[in-house]
C-alpha cells in the first residue's frame, strides 16, 4: 500500500518506519528540513532503540523515503497519516493548529480518494474538524472528491515503540464508512498475530479511548505516589504494598511504581486537555484533577527530603544527579521531573553534576549555557565533591553499581532515590544514608 505519515517525530517515524518494514511504500513528511536532512544522511533525529536499524534497513529497500514537499506527500499515499504534535495551549488544551495545517494540506492537493487517519491525540470533534477543512480546501478550488476521515489513536511508549507498534495489545479505530474500514483492515492484517487486534468503533468514541488510557494510567501512579507519601508517615513500605495489590488480577501489576512523578509528552498534556474538555462541556472531573495536583506536588518531593535533610539554603552545596530523560530508554525531556529538581536546586544555591546516557545533549539544549550545570561522560564522576546522589530516571545501568565507590566519593554517603530502585536494607548494610519514595 503507498502510505504517507505527515510529521516525523516519536508516533510519525516510528510508524512509517514499522509500515514499511511489513512491506507498504512509506513517504514522511516533515515541515522541520532539519530532521528530513538527517534521516536523508542516513540518521534519526530521536533516541528511539531499535529505530535506526529498521529506517535504515527500509531506506536501503526502497520502501521508506522522506520529504518536505507538501505536494509530493499529497500525492503519494492512499492512506495519509497526520502524526504531528498537539500540545498544549496556554489555557491547557490541545493546541490543533498542526494538525489543521495538515489536514488543509491534504485538501489542498488531493487528487482523488484518500483516507485522513489521525494518529496524533486530539480532543473529541476533531475529527469533525479535520473534515470540515478539507472540505473548505476542496470548495476553494471546485473540487468534488471523496475521502475518509478516521481515528486511529496511537499507543506506543518512547523507549519501547518499535516494539509497542509491531506488537501491539490492541488497535484501535474509529471509522465510519466501509471504504476506510477496509483500508484499515488491509492496513494492519500483518500486525494482528494472534487473535484479531482491530477494535472498531465510532470516530468521537476512538477519540475519548486515547484519553481514557492515559487518564487511566496517570491516576494510577498519582494514586500510588499519594500513598507512598503516606506510607512514609505511617512507617510503611510502599514497595511491600505494591506487591501485595499488584497480585490481585482486577488490580494487575502495571503502573504501580511509586516515583518523583510522571513527566513525558503525554501524560501531563494529555490529562490536562481531557480536563479542559470536560470544562468546557459543564464537567467537572475532580479525580483527574486531582491526580495533576498530586502530580505536580510530586516533582517537588526529592526538593523537600533534600530541604529536610541539608536546610532550605543549599548555596555551596553541589548535588551528583543520575538521569534526566523523563523515563529510561529515551533522550526526551518533555516535563520531565529532572527539570523541576535542577530549577529547584538552583533556587536555592546549589550546583548539580549531571549524568544521563542520551538525554545530555538535549538538556543542554534546554538549559543553555549554564555554569551551574556540569556534565559528566560517566555516572561516578557525578559523585566527586558531591554532597548527595540524586537519582531522578532508572535507567538499566544504575541498577548495581558499586555501593561503595559511591560511599567513599561523595562528601556525605546520602543517597536519594526517586525510582526507588534500591532496598532499603542493602543501603543500610552498604552505609550509605538513603531516602527512597514511600520507604521503611
Ligand atoms: N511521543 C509519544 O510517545 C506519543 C505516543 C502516542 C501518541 N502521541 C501523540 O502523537 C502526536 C505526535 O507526537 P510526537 O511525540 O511524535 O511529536 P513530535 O513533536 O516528536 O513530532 C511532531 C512532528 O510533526 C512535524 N509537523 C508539525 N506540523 C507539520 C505539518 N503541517 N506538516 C508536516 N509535519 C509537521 C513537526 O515538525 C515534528 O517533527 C501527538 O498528538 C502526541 O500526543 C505521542
Ligand atoms: O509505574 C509507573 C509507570 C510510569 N511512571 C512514569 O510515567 C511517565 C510516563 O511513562 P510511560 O507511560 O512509560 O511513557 P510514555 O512514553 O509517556 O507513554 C505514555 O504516553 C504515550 C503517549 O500518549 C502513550 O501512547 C503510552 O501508551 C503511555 O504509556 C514517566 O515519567 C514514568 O517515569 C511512573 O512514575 N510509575
Amino acid at each position: 500500500m503507498k502510505i504517507t505519515v505527515v510529521g516525523t517525530g516519536y508516533v510519525g517515524l516510528v510508524s512509517g518506519a514499522c509500515l514499511a518494514d511489513v512491506g507498504n511504500d512509506v513517504l514522511c513528511l516533515d515541515v522541520d528540513a532539519g530532521k528530513i536532512r538527517i534521516l536523508e544522511e542516513g540518521g534519526i533525529p530521536i533516541h528511539e532503540p531499535g529505530l535506526l536499524e529498521i529506517v535504515r534497513r527500509n531506506v536501503a529497500a526502497g520502501r521508506l523515503s522522506f520529504t518536505t514537499d507538501i505536494e509530493r506527500a499529497v500525492a503519494h499515499g492512499a492512506v495519509q497519516f497526520i502524526a504531528v504534535g498537539t500540545p498544549p495551549d496556554e489555557d491547557g488544551s490541545a493546541d490543533l493548529q498542526y494538525v489543521l495545517a495538515a489536514a488543509r494540506n491534504i485538501g489542498r492537493y488531493m487528487d482523488g480518494y484518500r483516507v485522513i487517519v489521525d494518529k496524533s491525540t486530539v480532543p473529541v470533534g476533531t475529527g469533525d474538524k479535520v473534515k470540515a477543512a478539507i472540505a473548505e480546501e476542496l470548495s476553494k478550488r471546485s473540487a468534488d472528491l471523496p475521502f475518509s476521515v478516521v481515528s486511529n489513536p496511537e499507543f506506543l511508549k518512547e523507549g519501547a515503540a518499535v516494539e509497542d507498534f509491531m506488537r501491539p495489545d490492541r488497535i484501535v479505530v474509529g471509522a465510519e464508512d466501509e471504504r476506510a474500514i477496509e483500508s484499515m483492515r488491509q492496513l494492519y492484517a500483518p500486525f494482528q498475530r494472534n487473535h484479531d487486534k482491530l477494535v472498531f468503533m465510532d470516530v468521537r468514541s476512538a477519540e475519548l479511548t486515547k484519553y481514557a488510557a492515559n487518564a487511566m494510567l496517570a491516576t494510577r501512579i498519582s494514586f500510588m505516589n499519594e500513598l507512598a507519601n503516606l506510607a512514609e508517615t505511617l512507617g510503611a513500605d510502599i514497595e511491600l504494598v505494591r506487591q501485595g495489590i499488584g497480585s490481585d488480577p482486577r488490580i494487575g501489576w502495571h503502573f504501580l511504581y511509586a516515583g518523583c512523578g510522571y513527566g513525558g509528552s503525554c501524560f501531563p498534556k494529555d490529562v490536562k486537555a481531557l480536563i479542559k474538555t470536560a470544562d468546557e462541556h459543564g464537567h467537572k472531573l475532580k479525580v483527574l484533577g486531582a491526580v495533576e495536583d498530586a502530580n505536580e506536588a510530586q516533582k517537588h518531593v526529592l526538593i523537600d527530603k533534600i530541604v529536610a535533610r541539608f536546610g532550605d539554603d543549599l548555596s555551596g552545596r553541589r548535588f551528583a544527579l543520575w538521569g534526566l530523560a523523563f523515563k529510561p530508554n529515551t533522550d526526551d525531556m518533555r516535563e520531565a521531573p529532572s527539570r523541576v529538581i535542577i530549577a529547584e536546586l538552583f533556587r536555592r544555591g546549589a550546583t548539580v553534576a549531571a549524568y544521563d546516557p542520551v538525554a545530555m545533549d538535549e538538556t543542554r539544549r534546554i538549559f543553555g549555557d549554564e555554569a551551574r550545570l556540569s556534565y559528566v561522560d560517566r555516572p561516578m564522576k557525578a559523585l566527586e565533591e558531591a554532597d548527595a546522589l540524586v537519582i531522578v530516571t532508572e535507567w538499566k545501568e544504575f541498577r548495581s553499581p558499586d555501593f561503595d565507590r559511591i560511599r567513599g566519593l561523595l562528601r556525605q554517603p546520602v543517597l536519594f532515590d526517586g525510582r526507588n530502585m534500591y532496598d532499603p536494607a542493602v543501603m543500610r548494610e552498604s552505609g550509605l544514608e538513603y531516602h527512597g519514595i514511600g520507604r521503611r
